[in-house]
């Protein structure tokens, strides 16, 4: 449903993906891991039209972007970046109808009113639907986000739902709640690609996982596939530990953690004296 070939985005010199290829079918729930500054973000603003490529092609049903008009765009594909700007004065109900303003010219028909009711109900934010949404929680605004996101698409199973780090702000009830909405979606036809930082909750939901580092995709299959410790280290140079969860037999990994000796926190500070942390705090 959504493919890119050879996608490069330069910006002062700098180039932040490099020659990316993939593609994402309808009825996949795919997730975008990858290191801080790997490029993820700015892989989904290209996707989301944010931004436009330097070079390589990015096709919607076989057909390149740009040959769409923003309007079909705008009914087909929803973006749910990391950050939001709306006005403190709007409710979360108005908020959430943003999500519609692609369907209808003056006012929202019953069909728009419908779609809020039912995305507000999936996210858990219908108790909130009249509160400013600037007097809500950030994982509660997060929700609202999601609901506005997803009233966007509602109605179009060929639709295609862009996510970045659409969980960062929730706990972990609703964290598993939004995979699990996204990966029904997927089920019911959606073409669905999300980024998210944590690595046993993309291999719990995701059909296929992509693992990027430096502006590439280093490795691209199932989370059974590409989890192990190998490809884990050459991503997040972290040494973690793959097993298959005996009760749900999905792949998790048990990340081994850091230990930093005295000489490399201080070498963090410039100062060789093993004590001297500690003796400019005055810390027993
Ligand atoms: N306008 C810009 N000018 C220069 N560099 C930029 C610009 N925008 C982003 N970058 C850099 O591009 C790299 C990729 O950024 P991006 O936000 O895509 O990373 P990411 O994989 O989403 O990271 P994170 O996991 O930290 O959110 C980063 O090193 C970032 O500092």
């Amino acid at each position: 449903m959504i493919s890119v070939e050879n996608l490069t985005y330069t910006i002062k010199d700098q180039t932040l993906l490099r020659a990316v290829s993939f593609s994402i079918g309808s009825g996949e729930l795919v997730a975008l891991l990858g290191a801080n500054g790997a490029g993820k973000s700015t892989l989904i603003k290209l996707l989301g039209g944010e931004k436009k490529p330097s070079s390589g092609c990015i096709r919607l049903a076989k057909k390149a972007l740009e040959k769409y008009t923003p309007l079909e765009l705008a009914v087909r594909r929803a973006t749910m970046g990391q950050q939001h700007q709306v006005s403190a004065d709007f409710t979360v109900a108005e908020v959430v109808m943003m999500g519609r303003y692609p369907h209808y010219t003056s006012n929202p028909k019953a069909a728009d009113h419908q779609t809020v009711e039912e995305t507000m109900a999936v996210c858990g934010i219908t108790l909130f639907s009249e509160r400013p949404i600037q007097s809500l929680s950030g994982g509660e605004q997060q929700r609202v986000h999601l609901a506005r996101v997803l009233a966007q698409v509602w109605d179009r199973p060929n639709g295609v739902l862009l996510m970045d780090e659409p969980v960062s702000a929730m706990d972990v009830q609703y964290q598993h709640q939004t995979l699990a909405i996204l990966r029904a979606l997927a089920d019911r036809g959606y073409t669905v690609l999300t980024v998210l930082h944590d690595i046993n909750l993309a291999a719990h939901y995701a059909h296929r996982l992509i693992l990027m580092k430096n502006g590439r995709k280093l490795h691209d299959g199932t989370p059974s596939e590409i989890l192990n410790e190998r490809n884990i280290y050459s991503v997040f140079s972290m040494d973690a530990h793959v097993i298959v969860n005996p009760r749900s037999l999905k792949t998790n990994i048990l990340p081994l953690g850091q230990r930093l000796e005295a000489h490399e926190f201080n070498s963090f500070l410039g100062v060789t004296s093993p004590n001297h942390w500690v003796a400019n705090r005055n810390i027993s």
